[in-house]
């Protein structure tokens, strides 16, 4: 049976995400977001399920920095999963001396910690889920989770719905070694990363690519390049799928103006919003235009 490995272990808002993504596949839990993409790229498993993004802490650095390097891996889906956080616990809140989590999720609950366990020192665990097992083996008192988490570890409720910023989100990343990609819906979402070069203006370069194609951004992260102080990659995610004449003409012209850029997918936006067409950017006027240019390399038109 196929299998999606995802960022466990079980009860984490990735294992949420994957079962809405997974069609027949087994879901297998790994303890880190690099070790989803080490069984695909291994082919211990089919397919890797982690976090690439929060409304509140920004970008999963993990998911960023694994996609970046090594065997290139291709997102074909993704799940937005809005999020609010369970605070589980061993004893009563009086007890609380630690609270452990994922860095995102501390990040989350800044505020109400402070509120409602202002004598607590906070520890950062691999995932929500991994705190709730070391909350369980007695390491620390209380643990930041996913609503689910306590149906796999029962522990006391001390909190539901936590969460300093109303409506937070997270979205997540279905990947899989390079194939066949998901038809284009007019709702898409693709995703590259491309090390642009270290002289004045090769980031504008790139982006005016994309501007002057009417391409609408959804998110540009910055991460160092391992190794080279000062040196930085750009994950660029835009609307649109590289089926599209459009798109694939933007792609096209980074590739030329950057021997650096890597496809990281093209798949359909979890929120359906479709795709910004400015005037004159259509994917019907670009293939007119070129329909036009062909004729007058025929001599049929001027
Ligand atoms: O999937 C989980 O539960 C995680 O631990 C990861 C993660 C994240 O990386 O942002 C997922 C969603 C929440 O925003 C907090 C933590």
């Amino acid at each position: 049976m196929p299998r999606i490995a995802y960022f466990g272990p079980q009860g984490t808002f990735t294992e949420q995400a994957a079962r809405s993504l997974a069609g027949d596949e087994e879901l297998t839990p790994v303890e880190t977001i690099s070790a989803a993409l080490t069984s695909v790229r291994k082919g211990e498993a089919d397919a890797a399920c982690v976090p690439v993004e929060n409304s509140v802490e920004g970008p999963v650095t993990a998911t960023l920095d694994g996609l970046a390097e090594e065997a290139p891996l291709v997102a074909v889906a993704e799940a937005l999963l809005p999020v609010h956080f369970s605070v589980l616990a061993r004893e009563d809140v009086e007890t609380v001396r630690t609270v452990a989590s994922h860095p995102h999720a501390l990040a989350q609950v800044r505020l109400w910690l402070e509120r409602n366990l202002p004598e607590a020192r906070t520890v950062v665990a691999s995932s929500t889920a991994a705190a709730a097992v070391a909350v369980q083996r007695g390491e620390y008192d209380a643990a930041v989770t996913a609503p689910v988490a306590v149906e796999h570890y029962p522990l006391r409720v001390l909190a539901t719905g936590v969460a300093d910023v109303p409506d937070a989100r997270t979205r997540f990343l279905l990947l899989r070694p390079p194939g066949r990609l998901p038809e284009p819906t007019g709702a898409d979402r693709t995703s590259i990363v491309a090390a642009a070069a270290n002289r004045t203006g090769a980031l504008a370069e790139l982006l005016t690519e994309l501007a002057t194609r009417g391409i609408n951004l959804t998110r540009l992260d910055a991460r160092p390049i391992k190794g080279n102080f000062g040196m930085y990659r750009f994950f660029i995610d835009f609307e649109g799928h590289v089926a599209e004449p459009r798109i694939g003409g933007a792609l096209a012209a980074l590739r030329r103006r950057c021997n650096n850029v890597r496809f990281l997918g093209s798949h359909p936006r979890a929120d359906g919003v479709a795709a910004t067409i400015e005037p004159g950017a259509a994917n019907d006027d670009f293939v007119n235009a070129k329909a036009w240019v062909d004729a007058v390399r025929r001599g049929e038109l001027a």
